[in-house]
């Protein structure tokens, strides 16, 4: 046996997988704080006078500038002078296709915003919540994603949520709300969802095809021009219908009063830029599988936020939502754990026989 081969490796991979989890637990924080918060504040724009649906589509990426932050910061402290001289880190094929993903959440935006001015927070999220469904087809069509049977549970129970919702909304129509208008929204939230878990795992995809390992700067540049296009995409329409000439004087009118509708419509822009890093960053070191798993289970916090903030009802439905939700993850949890104890079961085999055949050859390589 070789000792020295043996103790450089593992704490390499140890580290490695420390800095892995890390980054995932962080971006975990970031997309929780961002999706309970957006959504919140952009409810209250529609429930206090607000009625710009592209105003609330933009504000999502709206917030990307923030980006240039880490990105010149990372580009000055950066030693290698080929990377100093090459502001340039994304490949052609990379930029394309952010590009692309930027446009297709721009309008998922969009339906997500029209069904968040007509659909009370706790369906909005709970009926968003099928996006997983969408983004677990996506997956298996176009990244080819393994199931088990403990993620193929987790769709499935977590999908149900919604289901239950939608066949029990009649309870939950807003005052002065027309059940068509109730309907579209329900509708435009589905299509939102199906979009999303779509825009989620072309990404992923595309960067799986370009071949660019995920440096924090790779994830930055990305975050920047899937932004930077989603908010493009938003801008036409919002020049074309003078949304930004409308806001001073949605302003002097909205429930809450001039001053909180700008930290309403600012906190929204803050808070979603927040998410969407999180959800990129989250996507860029894991999958979008997994992405759309902690997306759907936050839902039920977004609930309970909710009730709190916006003194929306809670009842057995959206209980019961819950509870499928919660199952769901912990099912994929628990799959997820069980595959690597098999995984770390196989790496100890091949190294015991690695340590005989080495032991039994005395020679210092591995194979
Ligand atoms: N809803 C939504 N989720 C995202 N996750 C990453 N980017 C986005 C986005 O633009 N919109």
């Amino acid at each position: 046996m070789e000792p020295s081969a043996t103790t450089h490796k593992i704490p390499h991979n140890h580290n490695h997988n420390h800095n892995k989890t890390f980054l995932i637990l962080l971006n975990c924080l970031l997309l929780a704080v961002g999706q309970v918060g957006g959504p919140i504040l952009s409810r209250m724009y529609f429930l206090h006078g607000g009625t710009r649906k592209w105003l609330a589509a933009w504000s999502v990426n709206s917030g990307f500038p923030i980006l240039l932050l880490p990105i010149a910061i990372s580009h000055y402290t950066n030693t290698t002078t080929r990377r100093r001289n090459n502001p340039f880190v994304l490949t052609t094929w990379l930029f394309c296709s952010s590009a692309v993903v930027g446009i297709l959440f721009g309008a998922t935006n969009y339906f997500y915003s029209f069904g968040a001015s007509y659909l009370p927070v706790s369906v909005n999220s709970l009926v968003s919540s099928s996006q997983l469904a969408f983004t677990a087809l996506f997956a298996y069509l176009i990244v080819k994603q393994n199931f088990t049977h403990y993620s193929i549970n987790a769709v499935v129970l977590m999908t149900f949520g919604s289901v239950i919702l939608g066949a029990h909304m009649d309870g939950d129509i807003p005052e002065g709300e027309t059940k068509t208008k109730y309907v579209l929204g329900f509708v435009m939230t589905i299509a939102a969802a199906a979009f999303h878990g779509f825009s989620i795992t072309a990404l992923e995809f595309a960067q799986r095809k370009s071949g660019v390992a995920v440096t924090f700067d790779v994830a930055m540049h990305v975050q920047f021009v899937v932004s930077l296009f989603a908010t493009i995409f938003c801008t036409v329409p919002m020049v074309v219908n003078r949304d930004f000439e409308a806001l001073s004087g949605e302003a002097a009118e909205f429930g809450l009063g001039e001053t909180k509708y700008y930290v309403v419509v600012f906190g929204a822009v803050i808070a979603l830029q927040v998410m969407v890093i999180g959800s990129l960053g989250l996507l860029l070191c894991s999958s979008s599988l997994f992405t759309g798993l902690v997306t759907s289970l936050l839902v039920p916090v977004q609930q309970v936020f909710a009730v709190i903030f916006l003194r929306e009802g809670f009842n057995a439905e959206k209980a019961l939502a819950l509870a499928l939700c919660l199952w769901g993850f912990a099912s994929h949890l628990y799959g997820g754990y069980k595959a690597s104890l098999k995984k770390k079961k196989k790496n100890d085999d091949v190294e015991d026989y690695g340590d005989d055949e080495q032991g039994a050859k005395s020679s210092g390589d591995h194979a």
